[in-house]
């Protein structure tokens, strides 16, 4: 029985970080993982992160628990018998709901011999918290919410953007939601991978616990909410905008809860270097709507590519030499903001001038 790990949490909130860690634990113990990842975009900017450390399929352009799900069982299928791994890790988009997998992989197990062995949510300590004090943003709330809900392991991540005293706040609030769960305070998803990530089967998934939780969730919400998920991709421009709201698709069983529809995905390709200063300016200065954005750029005043990665408020930028060709790019994800808005913002800092010093 090949084991399944499933990585859940919302957009930015470290699930890559948190796979860095798995593969690092694998390779010490001379174990084969292999990766099943999937992106809302096009561009599958995580997979550079961890390229070449294991096999791994990428499903590009939807969301596994809804559009793409029905490709979920066949791609592990695949992985499977290609690559004989030992365990397969699901990387699931920001905005899934890790009920659909959970369910997905099951109806897998029932064809091949996998099992699933553990659901591994990972929260920005920070953004839910935030989320959980303001009424606003609420859809996304109920996602993080259900998605903490559905978790055998729990990590809260991002600990050291916490003030004094918010840790126990967010403990307090997680326990709260998922009383089961083995929880852990980290940075950097730095967890004690051997508990996390034991291919042992101590411990295996009580599925029937969660599903039982998730039907708590839908009880709990379904009477102010209806079911439709929207979801678009076949809705491409010249620059690849996604507006998630447009293609509507409903669940007519409305098993369980789903609140994607407000989520807007829009990928623009840099045709130019563009100035550093205004670029990391332009962040700072980006509407609370927008809590995800990652890419590969080139500055005006320096030689190279460099990844740049912000997740709710908080921005870095790194260089990178990739081993081959990939293209510059913003991928930038958030909650009912304006594409248009932010394309105009984007090409105005393409047309930016060269600096005369750097020249
Ligand atoms: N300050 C801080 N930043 C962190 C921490 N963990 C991860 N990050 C940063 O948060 C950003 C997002 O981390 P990822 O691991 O890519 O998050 P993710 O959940 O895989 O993101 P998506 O797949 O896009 O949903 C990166 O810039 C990380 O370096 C942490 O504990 N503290």
């Amino acid at each position: 029985m090949i084991p399944i790990v499933v990585l859940s949490g919302f957009l930015g909130s470290g699930k890559t970080t948190l796979l860095q860690h798995a593969l690092a634990y694998y390779k010490e113990k001379g174990l084969k993982p292999a990766i099943l990842m999937n992106e809302l975009g096009d561009v599958n900017l995580d997979g550079s992160l961890v390229n070449g450390q294991a096999p791994m399929k990428e499903m590009l352009s939807g969301c596994i628990c809804c559009t793409i799900r029905g490709d979920l069982g066949v791609e592990l299928m695949n992985l499977a018998d290609e690559y004989k791994p030992d365990v397969i890790i699901v990387e699931c988009t920001g905005v899934a709901n890790p009920m659909e997998i959970v369910d997905a992989v099951t109806d897998a197990s029932i064809y091949s011999s996998m099992i699933l062995q553990s659901v591994i949510t990972v929260i920005d300590a920070h953004q839910f918290l935030d989320f959980a004090s303001g009424n606003e943003r609420s859809k996304s709330l109920r996602l993080m919410q259900d998605q903490l809900r559905c978790a055998s392991k729990l990590i809260i991540n991002k600990t050291d953007l916490l003030a004094a005293g918010e840790l126990q706040k967010v403990q307090a609030l997680v326990k709260e939601l998922n009383p089961y769960a083995l929880t852990v305070s980290t940075q950097r998803s730095d967890v004690d991978a051997g508990i996390f990530f034991s291919t042992q089967g101590e411990e295996r998934m009580d599925v029937s616990r969660h599903k039982e939780s998730a039907v708590d969730i839908k009880s709990k919400h379904s009477h102010s909410e209806n079911h439709l998920q929207t979801y678009d991709h076949d809705n491409h421009t010249d620059h690849h905008d996604h507006d998630h709201r447009d293609h509507a698709h409903g669940h007519e069983h409305g098993e369980h809860y789903h609140s994607y529809d407000h989520v807007v995905v829009h990928t623009h390709f840099f045709g130019q270097p563009v100035p550093r200063s205004e670029f990391e300016q332009l962040f700072r200065s980006l509407p609370a709507e927008i809590y995800r954005a990652k890419g590969i750029v080139r500055f005006l005043e320096s030689e190279g590519q460099m990844m740049f990665q912000f997740a709710y408020r908080e921005l870095e930028i790194i260089p990178i030499r990739p081993q081959k060709p990939v293209n510059d790019v913003a991928v930038v994800m958030g909650e009912n903001f304006s594409a248009s808005e932010i394309e105009g913002q984007l090409r105005k800092l393409e047309a930016a001038e060269k600096p005369l010093s750097s020249s």
